[in-house]
């Protein structure tokens, strides 16, 4: 647990938990033993502390820390903590892989620290609900300063070893044998007064300004928490350490206790957990085939076939995690887009030497060797079948062919190639290269190996990999299905687009469904709505009721929209298409930068550079996809108007459009609406509790196998707040599936004709049983 050495005068204790030396309280307590032996010894005039094997303690055990072994636990780290702080002989730590959390905390106790280049830092406990409360928000600000602190641990980032030098939070940078150096390092520090190497003992350097720092990043903190409690309270703790040590600290147990005992830091631990427990999948209609038992081919080399938005950006993930790239587009000034594109993204990532792995083509035959190929051309059916035909006879037989698509039948995919064992669904989520999620759908005749080759693909690729069944939209899109149309029901029933999108945006996600609906492009749902014969690119369908379709409830407003050319959106010719937005760039357009609210006017930038074209690449690929997203916004609301928002001069926010309120307002006249007032609570409950009713039939069908899977989804491709756990953990953990029940039963007897309202049998079912979702399909859980 903590080994025990001596190298002449110097005690070494080299912490041994694998895989990541994470403190249990039996880790702590042998910690404690070293230590009290170290500091008896009268040969030990020094001591190091190491980590064994590939890291330096990686924090606390969250498994630990979260049960009931929680309070031995945290009173051994505090003892381990205060043995270190108070030790009359030096204690240096020597830092590799990965010192986080409790890890950090014990080094900044310590009186040195050394670090290897490659190490990192970081204090991450705010993206599991929590602060660092082994010290980690007195002693950082005393070091770093408040503002510096503040960034720091309300964002939980990395900090490398080189910035760790700079900042003062370490003392050496070691290039040669760790151990080594710190056994040498010890020795030549030994009988030095330890007084001014107590970080405790300092004074913060920027105190006289804590109340202006803290006030001047508030707002920041509060926008960016989107309903997290753990940020703010992080601030709150560093606040406290310009007060005497012992009573910052006192302030950070009750700060911390006060996270700790919340449902908020419950349900990020169990993101933590769930982010990786979906790498354990098992096929939800068979469960004997899963992750242990199912063996992956090895891919070396990747097709992309289509080089627009999604396919450049599955290309970027797929060259940095080192695999080789075939990319073939048919339309030449598309596929050198593409490449100025992927070069310039690789090149901010430093990693061009990546380049050398991409092969770009116009001539199908040149993926005949590749292990797999993934399809990334137009959502379209025939095309996309047309495109597997081809590759059925071009590439070798034991290719993997995957289609990135958003909701198209794989089966029908499949059906188009003679191995439909081999087909597969990959559903990146974009910017690809940015979104964490890849949805895995799986066919009828997709093999258990195929499912492997995925699912690890995943993994190679830093995403976090879900595997689901084959159903239109599959999980996530299906799911978003009953929220849109609640929401466009709201619109017809009294509230405004803003309306809607605020109460969905204070809930905590990133954007309301109007904005994304602007944003993603409203033509999308309509091409899908017209292949689905629900309309037709003219209007409605002949002798169709306006309001309804085939039973159900149907709102025609997006149509509606779409027919007047209030698309929102990019159609799909990507930088051309801005280019010819140019010639008519006679108003202004504003981009706003979601990582600090700023808001450029595009002509100004414009003025000083080349061309439109040059200008869109450098700001769609800096390095923050919400950058991306807004630009496009921005852009495409003026080539396209939006549907519902417009930008004005200077303004940071969407602004309701006027002329889509005045059409609203005469929608309901003519339909017969009386506009009524419609509270937050109805808006939220009625967009989200009916698509996590759907998340229940998604389940009862076996299209997703755990609850957690669902959750995930959302979390890592939709934007849902990761301080709720996700739909199905916040419902059955924060509002209870009975409450949801009987809002369910409340509103669909309002609602008859919503068929997404109606309680779905399994959670009836689960309620009358008294079942369990968290229980639903796991096994070999931690959860
Ligand atoms: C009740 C009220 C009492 C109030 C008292 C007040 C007193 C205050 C005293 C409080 C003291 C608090 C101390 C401290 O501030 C709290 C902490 O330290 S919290 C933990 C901080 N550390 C982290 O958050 C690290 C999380 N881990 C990671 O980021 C990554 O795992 C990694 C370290 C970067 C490694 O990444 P990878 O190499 O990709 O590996 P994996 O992520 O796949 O992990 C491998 C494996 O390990 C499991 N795991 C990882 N971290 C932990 C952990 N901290 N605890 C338990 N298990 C962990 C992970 O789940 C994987 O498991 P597998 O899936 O393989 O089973």
């Amino acid at each position: 647990m903590a080994e025990y050495s001596t190298y002449g005068s110097v005690a070494v204790l080299q912490v041994n938990n694998p895989p990541l030396n994470t403190f249990t309280r039996h880790v702590l307590q042998a910690l404690v033993s070293g230590l009290e032996r170290a500091q008896r010894d009268p040969a030990v005039r020094s001591i190091v502390i190491a980590g064994k094997g590939p890291t330096f303690p990686a924090g606390a055990d969250l498994e630990e820390l979260l049960g009931t072994a929680a309070a031995p636990l945290l009173s051994n780290l505090r003892m381990v903590d205060k043995h270190v702080d108070t030790c009359q002989k030096p204690i240096v730590c020597a830092i590799h892989g990965t010192a986080l959390g409790g890890g950090f905390e014990l080094a900044l106790a310590s009186h040195y620290r050394l670090a290897v280049p490659s190490a990192t830092l970081s204090l991450p406990e705010v993206h599991l609900g929590m602060l660092p409360g082994a010290g980690g928000t007195q002693r950082l600000p005393r070091v770093v300063g408040v503002k510096s602190a503040i960034q720091l641990i309300t964002s939980g980032q990395d900090i490398k070893a080189q910035q760790a030098l700079t900042l003062g939070l370490v003392d050496k940078i070691v290039q040669g044998d760790l151990l080594k150096e710190a056994v040498s390092f010890a020795r030549s520090v030994e009988g030095r007064p330890l007084e001014d190497r107590r970080i405790s003992q300092r004074t913060v350097p920027d105190a006289d300004k804590v109340d202006e720092v803290v006030e001047a990043t508030r707002k920041t903190i509060l926008r960016k928490a989107r309903g997290a409690i753990a940020p703010l309270t992080c601030v709150q703790a560093i606040q406290a350490s310009v007060l005497p040590f012992a009573a910052g600290m006192a302030r950070e147990a009750d700060l911390m206790t006060y996270l700790m005992t919340s449902w908020q830091a419950a349900a990020q631990q169990y993101v933590f957990f769930s982010e990786r427990e979906v790498r354990q999948w098992s096929h939800p209609r068979d469960k004997h085939i899963n992750f242990r038992t199912a063996k992956p081919t090895v891919i070396k080399s990747v097709g992309v076939v289509g080089a627009g938005t999604m396919g450049a950006g599955i290309t970027i993930s797929l060259l940095q995690a080192g695999l080789k790239v075939v990319l073939l587009e048919v339309n030449k000034k598309q596929l050198d887009k593409a490449i100025a594109v992927i070069q310039k993204t690789l090149r901010q990532k430093s990693a061009s030497q990546k380049m050398s792995q991409l092969t770009t083509t116009m001539d199908y035959s040149q993926l005949s060797d590749v292990d797999m190929v993934i399809e990334a051309v137009f959502e379209n059916l025939r095309l996309k079948k047309e495109v597997f035909r081809k590759l059925d006879v071009i590439t070798k037989p034991q290719a993997v062919l995957a289609s990135n698509t958003s909701g198209l039948d794989i089966d029908k995919i499949a059906a188009a190639t003679k191995r439909p064992d081999k087909v597969v669904g990959t559903h990146f989520f974009s910017p690809a290269n940015v979104m964490r999620l890849l949805e895995n759908i799986y066919g009828k005749k997709t093999s258990a190996e195929t499912v492997a080759t995925v699912m690890q693909l995943a993994t190679t690729i830093g995403k976090v990999g879900v595997l689901v069944g084959n159903c239109a939209g599959f999980v996530g899109n299906r799911m978003l299905g009953p929220y849109r149309s609640e929401a466009l029901f709201l619109l017809e029933e009294g509230v405004d687009p803003q309306d809607v999108d605020r109460a969905i945006e204070e809930f905590g996600f990133p954007m309301g469904p109007f904005r994304m609906t602007d944003l993603a492009g409203n033509d999308i749902g309509w091409r899908r709505r017209i292949e689905a014969r629900l309309t037709t690119e003219h209007g409605p369908p002949p002798d169709t009721p306006a309001l309804y379709r085939r039973g159900d409830r149907y709102c025609p407003l997006p149509d509606m929209l779409c027919l007047q050319g209030r698309l929102g959106q990019k159609t799909g010719a990507g930088c051309m298409m801005l280019q010819e937005a140019k010639d008519d760039l006679t108003e202004n357009i504003y981009i706003r930068f979601r990582t600090d609210g700023s808001v450029f006017d595009l002509r100004r930038l414009l003025a000083h550079t080349k061309t439109l074209e040059e200008l869109i690449l450098d700001l769609l690929f800096a390095d923050d996809c919400a950058l991306l997203a807004h630009t496009e916004a921005a852009l495409m609301s003026h080539h396209a108007p939006s549907m519902c928002n417009r930008y004005d001069p200077g303004s940071r926010t969407a602004l309701p459009d006027p002329v889509v309120l005045q059409m609203i307002q005469d929608y309901r006249q003519e339909h017969g609406f009386k506009k009524r007032t419609i509270s937050s609570q109805e808006i939220v409950e009625r967009c989200l509790y009916s698509l996590i009713n759907e998340g229940f039939h998604v389940l009862d069908e076996g299209i997703a196998s755990r609850a957690l899977d669902i959750d995930v989804i959302y979390l890592f491709g939709y934007g849902w707040p990761r301080h709720t756990g996700g739909p199905m953990y916040y419902v059955e953990r924060v509002i209870g599936l009975e409450k949801l029940l009987r809002s369910l039963e409340t509103y669909s007897a309002r609602y008859p004709n919503h068929s997404h309202l109606q309680p779905s049998p399994l959670l009836r079912d689960m309620v009358a049983k008294g079942g369990s979702l968290a229980a639903l399909g796991t096994t070999d859980s931690k959860l």
